[in-house]
């Protein structure tokens, strides 16, 4: 039988104020091998921030963040809300330099593997700025996966896609979960969030308001729908937008 699941990623006390204002606010939150995780929580809740902080790509002001291994940037994916390509390139170029950087060059094989795993294999020749909203999108998946990374870091990774497409990201979580990478990732579709996640993170106001698996959180909220779990807690602690503090 398999053993308790490894704690990848362990963020503790996390705080991050801009200005004179505090978005973060105390958030502690363990990420376990195995899982896909979705971070959920109103319009400017801090979830991004959270994400950045435990990326490193922002330092907190309080707060610790620890990974699994010392090396773990080599093993860690990530798509951020708008990955800057490199300009003049095509996708399957583009995936070739964004590998160059890690010690896991792209065969041509492993490429064209990635630009189907990711729905792109039509447009692999197609200069990246001139790729429509959602194929973008996709191509931001598939740099964060070029390295084979063990934990994939995700930030609205469906936003803005056509039913289709956001089915064919789904099925692709499902995929790279189920080949051994665990996913954390960001939406406000709460269909997705029922359907993918097996652990949900919500917060609001720069904090964790409330976690559990669906099935928990809807027993908790009374419910058989996220979305009505979400209503009530966005409800319960007003002024989320403003991260006023308490
Ligand atoms: N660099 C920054 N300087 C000043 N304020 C910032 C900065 N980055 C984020 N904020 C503020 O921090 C708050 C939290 O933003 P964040 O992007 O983390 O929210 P979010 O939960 O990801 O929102 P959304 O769902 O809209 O993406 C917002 O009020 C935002 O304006």
């Amino acid at each position: 039988m398999k053993g308790k699941p490894n704690t990848l990623l362990s963020v503790t006390g996390l705080r991050k104020r801009f200005g004179g204002r505090e978005v973060v606010r105390g958030v502690s939150l363990d990420i376990l091998e195995g899982e896909i995780v979705a971070v959920i929580g109103p319009n400017g809740a801090g979830k991004s921030t959270t994400l950045d902080l435990a990326l490193g790509l922002k330092r907190p002001d309080e707060g610790t963040v620890a990974y699994w291994r010392d090396d773990y940037r080599t093993h860690v994916g990530v798509q951020l809300q708008s990955t800057p390509f490199f300009p003049g390139l095509g996708a399957a170029d583009n995936l070739k330099l964004f590998a160059a950087f890690y010690r896991k060059p792209l065969t041509r094989e492993q490429g064209e593997r990635l630009l189907r795993l990711c729905g792109l294999q039509d447009v692999a020749d197609t200069e990246a700025s001139r790729l429509s909203g959602g194929q973008q999108k996709r191509l931001a998946i598939a740099v964060a996966l070029v390295h084979e990374p063990r934990l994939a870091f995700l930030d609205e990774p469906t936003a803005a896609l056509d039913p289709k497409a956001r089915r064919d990201i789904h099925s692709l979580i499902r995929t790279l979960n189920e080949s051994g990478v665990s996913v954390v990732f960001t939406s406000h579709d709460m269909e997705e969030v029922h359907r993918l996640a097996h652990r949900i993170v919500f917060i609001e106001a720069g904090r964790v308001a409330a976690e559990g698996t669906p099935e928990e959180l809807c027993a908790r909220f009374g419910t058989d729908d996220i979305e009505d779990v979400y209503m009530m807690l966005a409800q319960s602690d007003a002024g989320s937008e403003g991260g006023r503090s308490a």
